[in-house]
């Protein structure tokens, strides 16, 4: 099974859990890729490969810089992502109510649009909380696994 993390970022967050999640799947998986959705063709996306998306929100509840150019060339050109499935790991701050995490919401919205399949729980990080996103997303991921029937 090949691996792509996928993340979008604006202060780094969402990159260091992506290079975290990558270093663990690398573990047992000889085939795992990190990319910044920014360098992320919409069309590229693949039934082959099993996607986890990292994706911080900015502004109130919005996409973060490095997320916009991919989500405006899927809107372009809305891929086929039949077959396709991924897991969503969304970060935000509490502090923020209302538009909590809201960010990845946009990304999944799309890629479910699109005939895509979301596995597994869908996992938060909260800034506000004393949790390091490193270890939530460490934690999120063997249920993913497992609810992907991927061997850990
Ligand atoms: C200017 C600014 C706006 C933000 N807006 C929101 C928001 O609307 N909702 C939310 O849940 N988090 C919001 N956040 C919190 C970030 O999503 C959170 O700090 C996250 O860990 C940042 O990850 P990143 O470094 O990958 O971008 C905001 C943070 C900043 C600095």
């Amino acid at each position: 099974m090949k691996f792509t993390i996928l993340y979008g970022t604006e202060s780094g967050n969402a990159e260091l859990i992506a290079e975290d999640l990558g270093a663990a799947l690398s573990e047992q998986h000889d085939d795992v890729a990190v990319h910044d959705l920014q360098q992320t063709d919409p069309g590229s996306l693949s039934p082959d490969t099993f996607y986890l998306i990292v994706c911080s929100t900015h502004g109130e509840g919005d996409l973060p810089n490095s997320a916009i150019p991919f989500a405006e060339a899927f809107d372009a050109t809305p891929p086929d992502l039949t077959g396709v499935r991924y897991a969503m790991f969304g970060l935000g701050d509490t502090f923020y109510e209302e538009t909590y995490s809201q960010g990845s919401e946009h990304i999944d919205r799309r890629f479910a649009a699109q005939g895509a399949e979301r596995v597994g729980e869908y996992g938060r990080h909260d800034a506000s909380s004393w949790e390091l996103g490193s270890d939530a997303a460490l934690e999120w991921l063997p249920g993913v696994l497992e609810s992907a029937a991927i061997p850990a």
